[in-house]
């Protein structure tokens, strides 16, 4: 029997709870994606007053199949309930148990995948959180594993026929732009080189890069990055047969024909590589750790706290990374056993 996947609560005062609620009402009649949120489960309860679909705390994983297709599975934590649209440090704690009990599970075997539902990184950071997202957190808690390929993490969006890896993260425009890094492009594309092979089943990966500056540096007139460090380190990677390419104009590389010339782009920085996944497909979007001994996925929005508790969020970018948690799951595991074939 394959292992469940274990969700995540995300922030109680978000809209987690209730994409989670109505992602178990859409997939509840579809075994392979069973699932269980990990949470208070009186936090649950609140968000399910509008919809009153049968809850059932459980002891284990190993409960979760025959639970699923009846009642939204919870494996209990403690915490408060909080104020939809309210954000508290105070919940803090329950938010991190919550996702620290889910990787152990995911490291035991118990569990195939962890789906995290958003955090507020601000709301996190006030109670002494000192990671910059999920992505960072679960590189440090992941970290006595050795993972299938290249140590991670890297973050990779996936969405409207896009796979889009970052460079650097969540930092300003400014500092992203002063700390681009050989070292970090050049791992950063093993990572993704590795995932695309192990997780996405494709033998020969062709990731572009992105440049920097407009024009991809206009031969270092409009900036100096790419020929300082993106295009040496594409070199780099492709004397070590990894198909990259040198660093492209960012503007003209995410249109429809020319997606058809690359299997990921690794981004230099986050809004170039987020903004356009999330035009061409928010609500589908997901966004997934590669290189982690663990499967990770999450959906690519937030905690949406605007219209929390208002019966208006969509799952369907949470059951698109519930979806892909399985299939990179499936992937792996048969990678693991069969190599590429
Ligand atoms: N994986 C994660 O944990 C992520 C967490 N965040 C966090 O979320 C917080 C809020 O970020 P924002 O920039 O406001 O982005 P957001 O994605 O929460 O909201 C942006 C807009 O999209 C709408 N929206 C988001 N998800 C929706 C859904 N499922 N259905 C319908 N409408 C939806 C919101 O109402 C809002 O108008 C921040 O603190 C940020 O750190 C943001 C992205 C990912
Ligand atoms: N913009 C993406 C995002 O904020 C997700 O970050 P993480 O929590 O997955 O590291």
């Amino acid at each position: 029997m394959t292992a469940p996947l274990l969700l995540s609560m995300g922030d109680p005062a978000g809209i987690g709870p209730e994409i989670t609620l109505k992602a178990w009402a859409a997939l509840k009649d579809k075994s392979e994606f069973a699932f269980a949120i990990v949470a208070p489960p009186r936090v649950i309860a609140q968000a399910n007053q509008d919809f009153d679909y049968p809850l059932k705390e459980i002891k284990t994983c190993a409960d979760i199949a025959s639970v699923f297709e009846n009642a939204l599975p919870i494996l209990p934590i403690d915490g408060r309930v909080p104020t939809p649209g309210t954000p508290d440090p105070y919940h803090a704690l329950s938010v991190t148990e919550s996702i620290e009990r889910c990787v152990s599970r995911c490291l035991s075997g118990e569990a195939a995948a962890l789906v995290t539902n958003p955090i507020a990184k601000d709301v996190l950071y006030k109670a002494g959180f000192k990671f910059p997202g999920h992505t960072e957190y679960l590189g440090q808690l992941t970290l006595l594993e050795p993972p299938p390929y290249e140590r991670g993490p890297v973050m990779m969006l996936s969405g409207g026929g896009l796979r889009v890896g970052l460079a650097t993260v969540h930092l300003s425009l400014k500092d992203a732009a002063e700390q681009l890094s050989a070292e970090a492009i050049i791992r950063n594309a093993r990572v993704m080189n590795g995932a695309l092979q192990c997780d996405f089943g494709i033998r020969a990966p062709r990731i572009s890069l992105t440049g920097l500056n407009p024009h991809a540096g206009e031969n270092g007139a409009l900036g100096h990055e790419e020929n300082d460090i993106i295009n040496p380190s594409a070199r780099l990677l492709r004397s070590s047969g990894i198909q990259v390419t040198d660093a492209q104009p960012a503007d003209t590389l995410f249109h429809a024909e020319a997606r058809e010339n690359y299997d990921a782009v690794l981004a230099m920085y986050h809004d170039q590589g987020l903004i356009p996944v999330k035009t061409l497909d928010f609500h589908g979007g997901v966004n997934i750790t590669l290189g982690l001994p663990i499967v990770r996925t999450s959906p690519d929005h937030g905690t949406a706290f605007g219209i929390a508790g208002q019966n208006k969020a969509r799952p369907n970018s949470l059951i698109a990374a519930i979806k892909s948690a399985r299939h990179i799951a499936n992937n792996r595991a048969n990678y693991l056993q069969n190599g590429l074939n």
